[in-house]
């Protein structure tokens, strides 16, 4: 390792070079070397993906999976070499990345924001123009993807039983979630790698959420770090943090104790995914960037088609269990919900150990396929909970599928404080940035004001059981309404198409 004295020097490109094998392997990121030669072998998108930038300047490649402060929390401060003098260092030949070319022309094309009319149509837009590993990954469920349109579909099994005849001049559908109040009843919710679709990332989100007074929960695996989001939120802005619990449990304990310094006022502890779904899409677009690849098995035969959630999620720990909840009680005063909690006897173990709330979600369709829809668990879970006098214990959100109005009002009708939405903002991030995540927020906003007037309710207060008839919700088989708008977004399968199976 170059000496101290060396430290002050800055290394030129040609030093950093030489060490571009797995026996002596350095990389460049935002300007300083790092020797990673000793990480290879743990790196959870496998050794391969680094060694293409032994000796070589990896911060393009780095950026849209890594939260800027990886390498400060997780490389040895010994293997941070110093300072590059980047004049010093061959500029990479980028090839023209002919999907980031044909993207650009692509967007040309597109319809203007504004005759986006409903958030399916920020789908159809994203499908035709972001990068095949960003639609991929975002677009894809797990297994045949029953599941993730089952979501969806589930919505259009419910009928409303609307009220007429009631005073609906004013309407308020504001509401309050975990104390917080908020415009309307949804939350931006965590999803991972905010940077493969916008290469600003979630801060836009937080923005958008900003705007419209609506929650943003952080997602672990984001792609900007968690103090870049925390950083973005402007005013008494409230966010959420969403945790994949670690196997190291200091690790844990130092994010969410940071989390809480940082002012987040929830804590989403995900309970769904002991280890993350077989995303067919996701391996099908053979995901290129860092953790295209299994990481326990190490060395380099190993299959790389796992795409980027196989990759980024090694460190999620599957002994996770109840016995756990109490020590998560004893390290943070923030509220603690469950994320993906998908049967009532769960939500009554939730109430039991003392959690202050969870989300009926099965992950976006990305976990179990053939798990019930959010919508559907909170039919079966309310009902329980009234008999018992339990219903106001603890908050309960939905999430998965939700893209109208009249899905948010479903959801409350049948007892829930709010949803979450995942997809819908990341296509409208990813196509037409902060404008379109804006504009996505502000259709729902006029939705749900025309449909509260519709179903004769002025605030959220007024929603209860009787506006719905769910009698259809639990019939898998049965036909729903021809879902055109969501059928024709919906892409079966990704890949060459003149090649696909
Ligand atoms: C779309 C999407 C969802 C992800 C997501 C990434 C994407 C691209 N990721 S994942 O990489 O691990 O699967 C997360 C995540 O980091 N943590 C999490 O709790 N939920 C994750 N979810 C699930 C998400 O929080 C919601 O449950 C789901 O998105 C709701 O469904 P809709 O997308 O239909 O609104």
């Amino acid at each position: 390792h170059p000496s101290n004295d060396a430290q002050s020097k800055k290394l030129t490109g040609k030093e950093v070079a030489k060490h571009n094998s797995r026996e002596s392997c350095w990389v460049i990121i935002h300007g300083r070397a790092y020797d990673v030669t000793e990480f290879l072998p743990e790196h959870p998108g496998g050794p391969k993906i680094i060694l293409n930038y032994a000796g070589k300047d990896a911060t393009e490649e780095y950026e849209p999976i890594h939260p800027p402060d990886t390498l400060e929390k997780y490389l040895d401060k010994s293997k941070h070499l110093g300072e590059v003098a980047m004049d010093t260092v061959k500029k990479e030949q980028k090839e023209e990345d002919p999907d980031e070319e044909a993207r650009q022309e692509r967007i040309k094309r597109m319809p203007i924001l504004e005759q986006c009319y409903n958030l399916m149509d920020f789908e159809a837009v994203a499908r035709k123009v972001m990068k095949k590993t960003a639609w991929a990954y975002y677009s894809s469920g797990a297994d045949d993807e029953i599941t993730m349109r089952e979501n969806h579909s589930a919505f259009h099994k419910i009928w409303f039983r609307p009220r007429i005849l009631e005073d609906v001049e004013k309407v308020d559908f504001s509401t309050t979630m975990l104390g917080t109040k908020v415009d309307i009843p949804f939350y931006v919710t965590a999803t991972a790698l905010g940077k493969l679709g916008n290469p600003e990332g979630e801060v836009i989100l937080t923005r958008g959420a900003k705007k419209h007074n609506v929650i943003q929960m952080i997602p672990t695996l984001a792609s900007c770090s968690f103090d870049e989001i925390m950083d973005a939120a402007e005013g008494d802005q409230v966010q959420w943090l969403q945790l994949y619990v670690n196997k190291n449990r200091d690790i844990t304990k130092r994010i969410v104790q940071h989390a809480e310094k940082r002012g987040c006022k929830g804590l989403f502890i995900t309970v769904d995914a002991p280890q993350l779904g077989r995303r067919e899409k996701d391996m099908r677009s053979k995901f290129s960037d860092v953790g295209s690849n299994v990481q326990s098995t190490g060395g380099d035969n190993v299959d790389r088609s796992q795409g980027a959630a196989r990759a980024i999620s090694s460190f999620i720990d599957p002994s996770l269990s109840w016995k756990d909840i109490p020590w998560f009680l004893s390290i943070t005063k923030m509220p603690i919900l469950l994320k993906g909690v998908q049967r009532v006897e769960d939500v009554i173990r939730a109430i039991e150990v003392g959690v202050h709330g969870v989300v009926l979600s099965n992950h976006g369709g990305r976990q179990l396929d053939f798990a019930r829809s959010g919508i559907e668990v909170l039919a079966e879970v309310m009902p329980v909970l009234r008999e018992r006098g339990w219903q106001d214990r603890i908050e309960i959100y939905i999430d998965g599928g939700v893209r109208r109005a009249t899905d948010i009002i479903k959801a409350l009708c049948l007892g829930a404080k709010g949803v979450g939405i995942g997809r819908p903002f990341l296509y409208a991030m990813s196509t037409y940035g902060l404008p379109g995540v804006d504009r996505a927020m502000q259709l729902l906003k006029d939705e749900m004001e025309m449909n509260m007037r519709l179903i004769g309710c002025s605030s959220v207060g007024d929603l209860n059981p009787t506006l719905v008839d769910t009698r259809g919700l639990s019939l898998h088989s049965t036909i729903v309404p021809s879902d055109t708008l969501g059928l024709s977004v919906y892409d079966p399968l990704i890949g060459p198409k003149e090649k696909s199976i």
